[in-house]
């Protein structure tokens, strides 16, 4: 009798997230038996994986929570040697930049330290466990050359930065130490919908939706000069399982290796709005004004960072060439698409409000 060989596993840290969303979606469409690692709280949120926790939502795979922490070597051990998964994918963290001025020590341990707890855990029970590391081009911080890619040296303006660093030499470290086959996908910013509200994509197309409805006035921003690599989360997350797919072990870099200012998406998004905004003022008391005269962005000193990472903009042409990864979706292609979300969402949202 044929028996149909049995599914791959992935455990997956950070599955609550944006990215482990993406992933966990993906590879259960690949017919992955997934586990998500979450950690212990009164009040989880599962909403970005609901619809994949509900009987039925894939066809083939299965997805299956269990309670860890990255600062807790103990549950990594635990959940290891249960689920003893084929890939894993690192992707909790601490990953809010501006909070990790507040909590550097915190961010290190985290985002820092779980990689390396991770690593050693799988080597401490000899699986052979792909791992990928979710590592950042914040690590480029002030950048040394544009654009950025494998070999461009890293010098991180933040205590997350740094700690992304420390995770991804570790990784490196792992695979040529001990042979793990262990991986670093550079990943620029990558969004989506499903992005959470305090990155500053998500924080504006929530804002413009709000502002659309009547239901906020005003935007608050920080550096509006700040310029990004943005590109959408479920392409980055095909390249995460294409490195693991690949026959040797390496380190990509995951961009579109496009660069636009804060200040560019905020334009874009009041444009499709009907709404083109002229700025006034310099500095702090620069502000973004409807064709009317309303106010609709307001600098504000709270939202900038002691240091900033000024400008990012990456090559992904290794990744293109040897995995024959490449971006999807554009960058108009991804505002827009937040835009409608987010409008939909907000009138989902009175809607339900007026029947109340
Ligand atoms: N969050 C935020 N950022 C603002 C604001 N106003 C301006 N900015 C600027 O917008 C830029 C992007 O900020 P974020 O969206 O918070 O993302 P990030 O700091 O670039 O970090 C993200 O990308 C990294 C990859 O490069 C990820 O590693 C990290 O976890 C995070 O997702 C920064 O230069 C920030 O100063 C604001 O009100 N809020």
């Amino acid at each position: 009798m044929l028996h149909s060989p049995s599914p791959k596993r992935a455990l997956v840290t950070g599955i609550t997230g944006q990215d482990g969303s993406y992933l966990a979606e993906m590879l259960l469409n690949k017919g992955y038996e997934v586990w998500g690692m979450v950690r212990r709280h009164s009040s989880t949120a599962y909403d970005r994986i609901e619809h994949l926790l509900e009987k039925g939502a894939s066809d083939q795979g299965a997805l299956h929570l269990v309670h860890g922490d990255l600062r807790d070597t103990g549950s990594l051990l635990k959940i290891l040697r249960q689920v003893r998964p084929d890939e894993v994918y690192n992707l909790a963290a601490q990953s809010d930049v501006k909070v990790s001025f507040d909590l550097p020590e915190y961010t290190a341990d985290v985002t820092g330290l779980g990689p390396l707890r991770l690593l050693e855990s799988l080597r401490e029970l000899d699986l052979p466990s792909r791992f990928f590391q979710a590592s950042s081009s914040e690590m480029f911080g002030k950048v040394q050359e544009t654009p950025q890619n494998e070999n461009t040296p890293f010098y991180p303006r933040s205590p997350y930065g740094s700690a992304k660093a420390f995770a991804y030499h570790n990784t490196r470290n792992y695979r040529e130490a001990y042979g793990l086959y262990a991986v670093n996908g550079v990943m620029f910013n990558h969004e989506s919908p499903r992005r959470g509200d305090s990155f500053v994509t998500r924080k504006i197309t929530m804002a413009a939706a709000r502002i659309q409805h009547g239901l906020q006035n005003m935007l608050l921003l920080g550096n509006l000069d700040a310029r990004r690599d943005w590109g959408f989360a479920g392409d980055y997350m095909e390249g995460a399982w294409m490195m693991l797919q690949a026959d040797e072990p390496s380190d990509y870099v995951l961009a579109t290796g496009e660069s636009h200012s804060v200040r560019e998406f905020c334009e874009i998004v009041f444009e499709e709005l009907g709404q083109p905004i002229t700025w006034h003022g310099r500095g702090l008391e620069e502000y973004g004004q409807a064709p009317d005269g309303r106010k609709l962005i307001q600098i504000s000193p709270e939202f900038y960072r002691p240091s900033e990472v000024d400008m990012l903009q990456g090559d992904a042409s290794r990744a293109r060439e040897l995995l024959g990864w490449q971006p999807s979706v554009s960058f108009r292609e991804l505002v827009s698409m937040m835009l409608a979300h987010d409008l939909e969402l907000v009138e989902r949202d009175a809607a339900r409000a007026d029947v109340a």
